[in-house]
């Protein structure tokens, strides 16, 4: 877990802290043509630490995480992991790092076993503390008992696993993680979740970016909304959800035009906020019960029928909807 919040006045424990973060980026950008997709981005991801990179498609969290895994150049900027620069063609604090790329990169006809082997002796690690290691690895990421079986017969969230396994097998002290749920069957997914509380647990760091704020909040110790590029907001679930006060969140599943049924809301009284998600507009608002009556009145017309309405208490999705009058997902 991340260290204690400061005390006024421990001016010592302030320099401790900052030599104490795992990894630091300062400033980084990144330009692909006129698509600015790393804006200035700053952050820091401390010992035992889960730090989540929380934002939708596009937002720059594959790129800003490149960068930090020495993958890609960056236009501007640092990036210091286990205390050595790291950038394309550096050797140092390589080591600290495993990352788990979006992509497999496994042999399907391979079973998970050969595949980790492979990889083990590729890394260089002795054949005795591969086999000790490979045995630790498949049992983080629950695939002890199909080992012995070819890739090729897994499941996509299985291989996703494999995937993971093999980012873990030099036991990195930062694992870099891509979106590792997309596109995966539940039970994986729930696997994927609980082999990241392990390792945190056992106090591995993890940078870990997903768009499902239900991911960022059960895993992250702080979290880092990223939008088009920039770090907008940063903290605990708790700070960022109380940045943006008391209000509530009200999803209304529609048939009819979702674009008019926001524009229908845009002068209701106590609505902060409109946006449309896919057959749904999402308001944010002070008091939702109190709301609904008025907001019903304006769907109400042979336009428009509402299909369900749902009322939530502030949670991340709310604070990305504030913050850039977006829905996550789109
Ligand atoms: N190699 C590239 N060439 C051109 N544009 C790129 C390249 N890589 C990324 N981009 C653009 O940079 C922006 C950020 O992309 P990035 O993949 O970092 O976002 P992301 O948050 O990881 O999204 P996703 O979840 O869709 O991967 C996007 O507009 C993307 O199209």
């Amino acid at each position: 877990m991340s260290p204690g919040r400061l005390t006024v006045g421990t001016v010592l424990s302030v320099s401790t802290l900052i030599d104490a973060h795992l990894a630091q980026a300062s400033g980084l950008h990144k330009r692909f043509g006129d698509i600015h997709a790393v804006n200035d981005v700053s952050l820091h991801i401390d010992p035992g630490e889960t730090y989540g990179l929380l934002g939708p498609n596009g937002a720059g969290k594959t790129t800003t995480i490149s960068i930090l895994a020495g993958l890609l150049e960056a236009d501007g900027g640092t990036v210091e992991v286990a205390g050595a620069q790291i950038r394309p063609g550096s050797t140092r604090g390589r080591e600290a790092i495993g990352l788990v790329p979006q992509d497999l990169a496994i042999y399907p006809d391979l079973t998970a076993d050969e595949n980790l082997k492979f990889f083990a002796s590729l890394y260089g690690m002795p054949k005795n503390d591969a086999k000790t290691r490979i045995d630790e690895v498949l049992d983080v990421i629950g695939l002890s008992d199909r080992r012995k079986d070819r890739v090729s017969t897994y499941s996509g969230g299985m291989k996703r696993r494999l995937n993971i396994g093999i980012g873990l097998l030099h036991s990195p002290r930062l694992l870099i993680l891509d979106e590792p749920t997309v596109g995966v069957d539940p039970q994986s997914r729930n696997a994927i979740l609980e082999s990241v509380e392990t390792l945190s647990e056992e106090g591995m760091a993890v940078l870990y970016t997903t768009h499902y704020m239900e991911e960022a909040e059960r895993l992250c110790d702080r979290i880092g909304i990223i939008d088009s590029g920039t770090v907008i907001a940063e903290g605990t679930a708790a700070e960022l959800t109380s940045s943006i006060g008391e209000q509530e969140r009200m999803r209304i599943e529609i048939s009819g035009s979702v674009d008019e049924a926001a524009h229908r809301m845009e002068s209701a009284e106590g609505i902060s906020d409109v946006a449309v998600e896919d057959r749904a507009i999402v308001l944010l608002t002070d008091d939702g019960s109190r709301r609904l009556p008025d907001v019903i009145r304006r769907l109400s017309d042979t336009d428009i029928q509402i299909g369900s309405i749902d009322i939530s208490r502030p949670d991340l999705e709310a604070v990305f909807l504030h913050l850039t009058g977006k829905a996550l997902r789109e």
